[in-house]
């Protein structure tokens, strides 16, 4: 299927929408998921989720809940900004995916939520964790709550998604799940809002420039808007970029990069962007990574006297961080909480 979506430089460019698997997680032959998702994973890691147990309704008040905690004043979303454990607000530019493509960074704004670690907890000392950084009860009632149930449910469904992973690299079921893998996980839970500044890629604006996830695997869910694209093939010249609709009910579910590393890049982690067409776009991302401690290293079905390992292994702690470093705007940055109202708008 083609449609005609970006016109750039009056030069019109169809781009094509790409056609996903579907895995059905209440369905009865295994078999057949695990095939599937297989040949999604083998051919772009992408794929699309259904059937995963999150009610509508509760996906509904995440998204209403989101909407109203982007909606409030720039200077109450500053008392929230982000912490030096990646928790809380993050503003527009904050994340440059795509620092070689992109002017001023992504044309986006975040909150991000981790997995609830009380300070005085000694797994605190671990630098993806801690506490999180919750708005007051009275400015958004019920807001904690309802993130909190989802954070938790959002895990069962990448822990159901790890065993079908498992089962198509030959692993046993519950490889994934763990102790020291998923037992602990490091999960962030990211709220999304794409103001509606139309993209423009001869001009390097876009609302999240081109990258692969850092981690095992992310679910994300999407209101009705498009705007997700995906490029099978990143070498290709000039690349060729799919859109990836939105399916009501479904998650869209990715590889990252550190399943890509585990299985030697029999599964792919594929490049994405954003590219906004002028309407504003909610999303929700929920990042799912092993343990701070788990060694990433060549699973054992995936490696051959023919296919030795391509990369050494790696610590997830280390990995993590030295992907956020790439990507991520300083603390210091944010100074003030005025630097950011009086920050001047990119010249474009
Ligand atoms: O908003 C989207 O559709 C994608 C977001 C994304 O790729 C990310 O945050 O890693
Ligand atoms: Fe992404």
């Amino acid at each position: 299927m083609t449609m005609e979506r970006e016109s750039i430089n009056g030069v019109p460019e169809v781009t094509a929408v790409s056609t996903l698997n579907v895995i059905d997680l209440s369905g009865s032959d295994t078999h057949r998921s695990v095939s599937s998702l297989k040949q999604a994973c083998l051919d772009c890691g992408f794929f699309y989720v259904i059937n995963h147990g999150i009610s509508d309704e509760l996906m509904k008040e995440v998204f209403d809940q989101s909407r109203k905690a982007f909606a409030l004043p720039l200077s109450e979303k500053m008392k929230l900004l982000k912490n030096e454990k990646h928790r809380g607000y993050t503003p527009l530019f904050d994340e440059r995916l795509d620092p070689v493509n992109q002017l001023n960074g992504d044309y986006k704004e975040g909150y991000y939520i981790g997995i609830e670690v009380p300070e005085d907890d000694p797994r605190a000392q671990e630098p993806y964790y801690g506490p999180n950084v919750w708005p007051d009860e009275d400015v958004l009632p019920g807001w904690r709550q309802c993130m909190e149930k989802y954070h938790q449910l959002a895990l069962d469904v990448a822990k159901a998604v790890s065993r079908l992973i498992a089962l198509a690299l030959d692993l046993e079921i519950e490889y994934f799940n763990k102790q020291e893998i998923l037992g602990e996980p490091i999960a962030i839970l990211r709220l999304l809002h794409y103001e509606g500044r139309v993209s423009d890629p001869s001009k390097g604006i876009y609302g999240a420039g081109a990258h692969s996830d850092f981690g095992f695997i992310t679910l994300l869910a999407t209101d009705d808007v498009s705007g997700l694209q995906i490029c099978k093939d990143k070498d290709a010249v000039p690349q060729k970029w799919e859109y990836v609709e939105p399916v009501k009910g479904a998650f869209v579910v990715n590889l990252g990069d550190m399943l890509e590393r585990w299985s030697n890049c029999i599964f792919r982690s594929t490049l994405h962007r954003v590219i906004i067409g002028g309407q504003e776009r909610y999303s929700i991302a929920y990042f799912v990574l092993p343990n701070h401690n788990c060694l990433v290293e060549c699973l054992p079905t995936c490696r051959s006297e023919e296919n030795p390992p391509k990369f050494p292994p790696i610590r997830c702690r280390t990995y993590l961080g030295q992907r956020y470093e790439e990507t991520h705007a300083n603390l210091s940055k944010y100074q003030t909480h005025a630097d950011l109202s009086t920050q001047e708008r990119p010249k474009t």
